[in-house]
């Protein structure tokens, strides 16, 4: 009876085995085709189709620093319906492996560049961006005319551009909106200092703040909105009552716009997800959920109500908060057109789903970036114990003691701004930009300049069919090496993950903190934490003054330590070098956890006061 049934056993086990060896070829072949080398062999090919078929040029395009990326074999033989395997796992975790669909991750800074500045060829693929759309479409997750309708004359663009602000508005005038970045940023921090009761501590006293980014959530959300006309520091800033509207509006919408917002980014995913009968079942974090979004709605209508009646009154744009000079801004146009004073700007005004779409957009794109960019700063500088020395050197000299912070300040902060720079290259807020082809094209694929033309004088590019979709992958972009193990016979080169080492090519020391480089020439191609071009990020420089004034002002008064020791590792040592130690304490105080944008987990430090007296206010 056995004997019988071990032949069919045999049979069995043979013909399972053939279809996973097929199934695995069917895979390769897959991942083959994704990562199309071009030019396509030639008989001058001499390595010929067999090197093809055994080899990827893919060497320019890393893709994402996962070993179960999309981009890596591995992960083609994984199926890809298994839930948090295929996912992209740490800084990718937000990116689904698509099923049997081209996509590449361009990490070359030549092919980054094209992706950004030739508009023509390749553009925003709007349909990913859909749950941007909660509110209403905006500028964010829109394309073509449609997003030059939003981004156009009396538009936020223009009042938060640096330069080309001043040929429509008055000159200077994105000037003053920094310097009134600036202003609230300090009068804010020097609040929380007092609120958080940090401001009592006696030199060298320290107390635990164990959760950063949410303190950096409330600073950046209050910048934001905090009206410094309002009769107190305790209804403009930290006070629960906080909001754009005055304080009984709050109690009627229930929550306050702070509290609103908060909860409606925490939980966007779950708002766009279920359908709204789930709302209805008593579980008590859904109908939060449901009185955040109701509340925030209240709330941005309210305030484009407002807005509208004070530009009709013909007050002053940058007199309450910024969130209002925004939100005015956004409905500038719209205004003029329904008053058919509308002065060439053309294209037509925005409904007003768009103008609360807008207004939730600046809201959420306008603090959230920033406050966990500052947080991750925070981070580096707990981790790296010599490099806040270092920038606090800049610290004392700029900020003496009883000094007055003041915009003029901004400029002479180099160092502050190059941490920034250096926690956004190593923790991008945005870790994948997509585009996609709008025409059957090319992109480069050799950076070097002795590599571009190969023997027979044609440009060695990747062939990248219409209708591909084609992102910035900005961590291997900011990390960017070359793999592993690579071995060059003729055309030959090994695959393996652009995770697991290899040659640097743009950055030195790519994974190490080091602040410095910013402060040296630097390949700035290689360097695009806001994107860049006509997408660019136009909130930029207002993240910049913002998030300079925060850390600056916060580290002139403490040193920052980690609260999280490490097993076997008492204190951050002091030494540029990745040691076993910090990167036991930068696994722990660096990890992201799934969000709208690049999301710290948990990061607990220690806050000790310095000994060199205090800056003040202009509160
Ligand atoms: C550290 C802070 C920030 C980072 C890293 C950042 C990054 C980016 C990136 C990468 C984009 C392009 C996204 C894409 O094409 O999909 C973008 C677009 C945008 N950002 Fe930011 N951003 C930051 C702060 C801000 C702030 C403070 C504001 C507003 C006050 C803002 C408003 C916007 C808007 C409205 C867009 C869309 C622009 C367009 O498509 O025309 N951002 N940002």
């Amino acid at each position: 009876m056995l004997a019988s049934f071990v032949p069919q056993m045999r049979g069995l086990v043979l013909s399972s085995a053939l279809v996973l060896v097929s199934w695995i070829g069917y895979k390769f072949l897959l991942f083959r085709r994704s990562v199309q080398v071009s030019p396509l062999p030639s008989p001058q090919h001499r390595g010929g189709r067999l090197t093809l078929l055994l080899s990827q040029r893919i060497d320019n395009h890393p893709g994402f620093r996962s070993f179960l990326s999309d981009m890596n074999i591995i992960a083609y033989l994984i199926p890809s319906g298994i839930p948090y395997v295929n996912d992209h796992i740490g800084w990718q975790w937000r990116r689904k492996r698509t099923y049997n669909r081209t996509t590449y991750s361009v990490s070359s800074p030549r092919a980054c560049k094209i992706l950004n500045a030739d508009r023509r060829r390749f553009q925003k693929p709007v349909k990913l961006y859909e749950i941007l759309k909660v509110f209403g479409s905006n500028v964010v997750v829109t394309e073509g005319e449609e997003w030059r309708r939003h981004r156009k004359r009396h538009s936020v663009a223009h009042l938060l551009t640096p330069s080309s602000a001043t040929q429509v508005v008055a000159p200077g005038f994105s000037e003053k909106v920094f310097e009134l970045v600036w202003d609230t940023a300090t009068w804010t921090t020097l609040d929380l200092f007092a609120r958080e009761g940090w401001d009592s501590l006696a030199p060298g006293e320290g107390k635990e703040v164990k959760d950063i980014p949410e303190i950096t959530l409330r600073v950046t959300l209050a910048v934001l909105v905090a009206d410094r006309t309002a009769s107190s520091v305790a209804t403009a800033s930290f006070g629960a009552p906080l909001g754009p509207q005055k304080d009984n509006e709050t109690t009627a919408h229930g929550m306050s716009f702070v509290e609103a917002i908060s909860y409606v980014s925490e939980n966007i995913f779950w708002l766009l997800a279920l359908p709204k009968i789930v709302y209805k079942l008593p579980i008590a974090k859904l109908q939060r959920i449901q009185r955040a979004d109701r509340a925030l709605r209240a709330y941005m209508h309210g305030m484009i109500a407002s807005r509208r009646d004070e530009i009709r009154r013909g007050e002053e744009s940058v007199k309450h908060d910024l969130f209002h000079a925004l939100v005015k801004a956004s409905i500038q146009d719209k205004l003029e057109e329904e008053d058919g004073t509308a002065g060439g700007s053309g294209g037509g005004g925005l409904s007003d789903d768009e103008l609360v779409g807008n207004t939730w957009i600046f809201a959420l794109a306008g603090h959230e970036t920033s406050a966990h960019s500052l947080a991750f700063a925070i981070a580096y500088l707990a981790i790296h114990q010599d490099k806040q020395a270092w920038l606090y050197e800049e610290l004392l000299e700029v900020f003496p003691a009883d000094h007055v912070p003041t915009y003029q300040d901004y400029s002479r902060l180099p160092r502050t701004l190059a941490v920034i720079y250096e926690t956004l290259r190593l923790h991008p807020a945005v870790v994948y930009i997509p585009k996609y082809a709008t025409e059957d094209t090319w992109l480069p694929d050799e950076p070097d300049d002795e590599e571009l033309v190969d023997g027979q004088g044609e440009a060695k590019r990747v062939f990248v069919p219409k209708g591909t979709q084609c992102g910035i992958d900005t961590v291997g972009l900011h990390r960017h090496r070359e793999y592993l193990f690579w071995i060059r016979f003729r055309r030959l080169k090994m695959l393996t993950s652009s995770g697991m080492g290899g040659k640097a090519r743009y950055w030195k020391n790519p994974d190490s903190f080091l602040p410095e480089r910013f402060l040296e020439d630097y390949d700035r191609d290689a360097f695009a934490p806001f994107s860049a071009g006509a997408r660019a990020c136009i909130g930029r420089k207002f993240s910049e003054v913002e998030n300079v004034c925060v850390l600056a002002l916060i580290l002139r008064h403490f040193r920052v330590l980690p609260l999280t020791t490490a097993e076997g590792a008492q204190s951050p040592i002091d030494t540029a070098d990745d040691t076993i130690i910090n990167e036991m304490l930068a696994e722990k105080l660096l990890a992201t956890k799934p969000g709208v944008t690049l999301t710290p987990k948990e990061i607990g430090v220690r806050l000790v006061r310095r000994e060199d007296g205090t800056v003040r206010g202009q509160v």
